[in-house]
């Protein structure tokens, strides 16, 4: 974390303790009016009552530093269950002492909050963004150009370098999420691979592409010695090169990990989200647990982080519930309660979940857990969710993600709209260039919207040379203007095969809720948009009312 972001993070956890302290007092008034209320009917319900506060705020307030308090609500909480175990009416003076020590350590000044949760395992997801920044180290000034040209068309941000004088100033000055550099120049043999070699033996360089007129061992070598991590020859295939790029810049990952945030404790379960977001997690927290199901549905956690202790329905059973519903059988569940609790239910913890941590959370374990966990789940659902080919969603899940997305419309009251992308004339591709440069080409425009569109945008290979994009809070006529940007993207795309160099278009209809009410309804009315597109001359866009 960065030294601006970790003050932040310390200052929203310590707001978050002034909130947890200024409820404190009441919570406290209840414990006591609940022992109260259990001296005076001499009845097990109110001491398990008194036990569910106690254990409750056991859990939290040691998350806000009130260590003391948190160890005297523990021993309140087992001479309350000790107690209300016993056969005849329980007796609730031993229980006295105890609630004083509770009032005298509440008195104890709490110590600071946990300053930050990195740790070596704790390690930044990525966080997404459009556009990434690319330096372009090209000597001659016209390929150069031409360069920068098409890789704007995939969407990223270029900065045009054309000296060795300058260059190495401009790499430590940093800001790049990407170098693409030619490794030959007139300037000398390597004038520019040098450089990268002599800052590459001294720091950590951005991912770094070679392009060489040269392709051979030696030539490679040196471009493995400068930091290279990949190496194109000239002529120069520009969405092999994209191809280079998304995978050393790690794109398919770059959406962040999910936590659903299961506790009855507001001020303990908007901690732990702090938390988990510092480490760039999104989380989403529920403090309901029979509110959890639309939750599920809705944000599609790649882990539910399940205080085991609330009232109404508790964690095991939630967590059994869940695990009833085929899609979530392998979703991660990490319960949450204190040791004791822990070790009493471990078999049934261990039936319907994946770990458990005590309470009070360690900070750093909690990400390191939740993250590890979380990416591992992430990882198995892409590959089940993902087209080989073009790593956009499938067939299955881009027509899935339809129905969520018209449900949240419904739900907000948003316009969304669908887009069907069909590429032109493609058997014709195929017939003249081969099956492998039409997956090429199919790659390249999967490659494209990926670079362009937001992270809130899903894309999906709907058919063979067929996409089907989602545009959530996008209306038809932001959407038409949109597509047509990305059609003229393509259009300007060279493919190279052997000498010869093409260009492939696409014709694409576009549908919009609320116009069109339901999922299947949008996506034929975007089919039927890229037919009257292709009955109209193809490479053209039409919005279906
Ligand atoms: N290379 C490749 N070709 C595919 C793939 N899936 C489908 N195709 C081919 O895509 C072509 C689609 O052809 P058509 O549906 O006739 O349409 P078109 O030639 O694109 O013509 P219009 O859509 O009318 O512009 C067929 O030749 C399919 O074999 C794939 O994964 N890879």
């Amino acid at each position: 974390m960065s030294e601006d972001g970790n003050t932040l993070f310390k200052r929203r956890l310590e707001a978050l303790r002034g909130r947890f302290d200024a409820e404190l007092p009441q919570r406290l008034a209840e414990l006591d009016s609940v022992y109260e209320a259990a001296c005076a009917t001499a009845d097990a319900d109110a001491l398990q009552q008194l036990k569910r506060i106690a254990h409750a705020l056991a859990g939290s307030v040691g998350n806000f530093g009130y260590h003391a308090l948190g160890q005297s609500l523990l021993q309140l909480e087992r001479e309350a269950t000790r107690l209300a175990a016993a056969p005849a009416p329980p007796d609730c003076a031993p229980l006295r002492p105890l609630l004083a020590a509770v009032h005298a350590a509440r008195a104890q000044a709490p110590t600071p909050v946990a300053a930050s949760a990195d740790s070596g395992a704790a390690r930044q997801h990525a966080a997404g963004q459009t556009g990434q920044a690319l330096l372009l180290v090209q000597h001659d000034a016209a390929s150069g150009r031409a360069l920068k040209l098409q890789l704007e068309h995939f969407g990223y941000r270029i900065t045009l370098h054309q000296e060795a004088a300058g260059l190495a100033a401009l790499i430590e000055q940093g800001g790049f999420d990407l170098i693409v550099m030619q490794m030959q120049s007139d300037e000398g043999e390597d004038s520019f691979a040098g450089i990268a070699t002599q800052l590459h033996r001294t720091r950590p360089l951005p991912p770094l592409v070679f392009i060489s007129d040269r392709d051979d061992f030696p030539t490679r070598l040196r471009a493995v010695r400068a930091g290279g991590q990949s190496f194109l020859p000239r002529p120069l295939d520009i969405p092999s090169l994209a191809d280079a790029l998304e995978r050393l810049a790690g794109r398919g990952q770059l959406e962040p990990l999910r936590a659903l945030i299961v506790d009855d404790s507001v001020a303990l379960s908007e901690y732990n989200a702090a938390l988990l977001q510092a480490a760039g997690m999104a989380t989403r927290v529920v403090n309901d647990p029979l509110l959890v199901m639309p939750q599920l549905r809705e944000f599609l956690p790649d882990l539910v982080l399940l205080d085991i202790s609330m009232p109404g329905c508790d964690g095991l059973e939630l967590a059994a519930v869940i695990r009833q519903h085929p899609a979530y059988v392998s979703l991660p569940i990490v319960f949450c309660s204190t040791e004791a609790r822990i070790s009493a239910l471990l078999p049934r913890i261990l039936q319907s979940g994946d770990d458990y941590l005590f309470k009070p959370l360690d900070p750093a374990l909690l990400v390191a857990t939740a993250v590890g966990r979380a990416e591992r789940h992430r990882t198995l659902r892409t590959q089940l969710a993902r087209d080989s080919l073009t790593n956009c969603l499938n067939h299955t899940h881009i027509k899935e993600a339809v129905h969520l997305e018209v449900e949240r419309a419904h739900r907000q009251d948003a316009p969304l709209s669908v887009a069907m992308l069909d590429i032109d004339h493609f058997k014709q591709v195929n017939d003249r260039y081969g099956h492998p440069m039409g997956d090429r080409v199919i790659r390249s425009l999967g490659h494209l919207l990926r670079q362009r569109l937001r992270k809130v945008d899903l894309i999906g290979r709907y058919g063979g040379e067929e996409f089907l994009i989602v545009l959530p809070g996008t209306a038809g006529s932001d959407a038409r203007m949109l597509c047509n940007q990305l059609r003229e993207a393509f259009a300007h795309i060279q493919h190279l095969w052997e000498n010869e160099s093409f260009h492939v278009t696409f014709s694409c209809g576009i549908a919009s809720f609320p116009a069109q009410h339901d999922a299947e309804a949008l996506i034929a009315a975007a089919d039927s948009g890229v037919y009257d597109a292709k009955r109209a001359g193809r490479n053209q866009v039409v919005l279906r009312s």
